[in-house]
């Protein structure tokens, strides 16, 4: 019994000290904001952060925005992009909100002194922003003359046990996190050539995607699944010694969906196109300076191959100077000549497309197995295609008119371009579906119809 009433007793005084401590601590705070000078300031109460470190079960971990007082630091970008996706704006009263360019998204962040809880593999993180204002000591060297300089930085508590997770699961997590974000949002570029060896740069802001795609499913996830396959084989490629390249061939008549697929895979695997147009290309030097320019893990297209350019065999020309060959007008079989050499030494992963309305047209040697590895057909239109444009242009799956518009779609060659804008001119759901019924029809009549009247596919 004397023991209990012990230890309550020097419980009261333990709290009683902590009190007057913290008490003493907040007096301390207050006379040293009125007495000492910044910079001292500044570092006591960084020793006091120190103590307060040492003496409770909560860990924290400081990151400033500056590294040395100059260069940013990487980590502090990385936790602001993560905790703008983590903010739950139902809790914070005041939240700020920001946005770089009118195409950008808004970021929204905490405002100074806010706070906010992440949870990461079950422990809790607690989260605070904080800005300062310090003092810049006078230094006539590089024409400082003292002043005010605001000092950012993100404060995460944590319990002590959490700290092995934090520094070595937690903010790893949060750096690779922020990576995949910036990637994500980071626009893709589309490079045309100019005359002689040139890419100029534009945003690529084609909408479409593998999901907008209006293709046979099968067919779409193939293609999906080739590419991922693909990315992920970089040691596979350099064990076997081969570029780590890979080339489609996509034909199909215009407007099947041959540059909108481009665009879903450039999206999709987030590489910059180069869209070559061999008509600029004068010669194989200039062909040799364009590659080299190229970026890594990009994507080379050259469509309309039929019409561009001739796939001579090279064979015939074995007797020239090399002189002669690089001046010689450039061929198909050159193309794929210069990308085995020249990227089987970069060790980046290209992709090389090509486009054609007619593959019948192509040289045998372009169509050969192991010059394009998949050669994809785009079709007309299929019941299956026309609902996804359906829903990409009017969000819904079923209408009354489905039935006949299928029957109709099965039989007459229409292309998704010509399905997309008749859907499109017109907002009015059953106004658009009767178009397209009046516009199938039609072309019925006209002796559009499909040979094989199930498939689709192009004969
Ligand atoms: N399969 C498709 N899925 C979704 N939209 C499509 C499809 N095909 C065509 N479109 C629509 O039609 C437009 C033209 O299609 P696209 O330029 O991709 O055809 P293409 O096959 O490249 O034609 P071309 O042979 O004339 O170059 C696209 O911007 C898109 O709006
Ligand atoms: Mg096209």
């Amino acid at each position: 019994m004397v023991s209990y009433d012990k230890a309550i007793e020097s419980y009261k005084n333990a709290i009683a000290t902590a009190a007057s401590i913290a008490a003493s601590l907040m007096l301390v705070r207050g006379v040293v904001n009125e007495l000492v000078p910044p910079e001292v300031r500044d570092m006591l109460f960084s020793r006091l952060g120190y103590l307060r470190w040492h003496t409770s079960s909560q860990h924290t971990i400081i990151i400033e925005q500056r590294t040395d007082g100059l260069s940013n630091n990487h980590i502090y970008s990385a936790v602001k992009t993560y905790l703008a996706t983590r903010i739950s704006t139902a809790g914070q009263q005041h939240l700020r909100v920001s946005s770089t360019d009118e195409n950008e998204k808004m970021l929204v962040s905490m405002v100074e002194g806010g706070e906010m809880v992440d949870v990461f593999d079950g422990a809790m993180f607690k989260w605070c922003f904080i800005s300062r204002e310090i003092a810049i000591r006078n230094d006539p060297s590089n024409n400082s003359d003292g002043g005010q300089q605001e000092v950012r930085s993100f404060e995460v508590s944590f319990h002590k046990r959490h700290k092995e997770k934090a520094l070595k699961s937690y903010l790893p997590f949060i750096v690779s996190t922020a990576k995949a974000i910036k990637d994500q949002e980071k626009s893709l570029q589309i490079y045309m050539n100019q005359y002689p060896d040139t890419w100029s740069p534009v945003d690529l802001r084609h909408p479409s995607t593998f999901d907008t795609l209006a293709m046979d499913q099968k067919l779409k996830q193939s293609i999906i699944d080739d590419l991922d396959r693909f990315i992920k084989r970089k040691d596979y490629y350099k064990r076997i010694g081969k570029a780590w390249k890979r080339g489609y061939l996509l034909y199909g008549p215009p407007g099947t969906g041959k540059s909108s697929l481009i665009a879903a895979m450039a999206i999709h695997l987030r590489f910059n196109i180069y869209d070559l147009d061999l008509a600029e290309v004068q010669s194989n030097s200039d062909l040799r300076r364009l590659l080299i320019g190229m970026s890594n893990q990009s994507i080379i297209v050259a469509e309309d191959i039929d019409c561009s350019i001739e796939m001579k065999q090279r064979e015939g020309h074995k007797l020239q100077s090399a002189k002669e060959k690089e001046e010689e007008k450039v061929t198909l079989s050159g193309l794929l000549n210069f990308v085995d050499g020249l990227w089987s030494a970069s060790g980046e992963g290209r992709i090389i497309i090509f486009t054609t309305n007619y593959k019948e047209r192509l040289d045998q040697a372009l169509l050969r197995p192991g010059r394009m590895d998949m050669h994809i057909h785009m079709g007309y239109c299929t019941p299956e295609s026309f609902q996804i444009l359906a829903s990409n242009y009017h969000s819904i799956n079923y209408h009354v008119t489905y039935p006949e518009i299928e029957e109709l779609i099965k039989m007459v060659m229409v292309t998704p371009a010509e399905v997309a804008e008749v859907l499109m001119r017109n907002d009015d759901t059953d106004v658009a579906l009767q178009d397209l019924i009046d516009l199938l029809k039609s072309k019925m009549k006209q002796g559009g119809e499909k040979k094989d009247g199930s498939s689709g596919e192009e004969k």
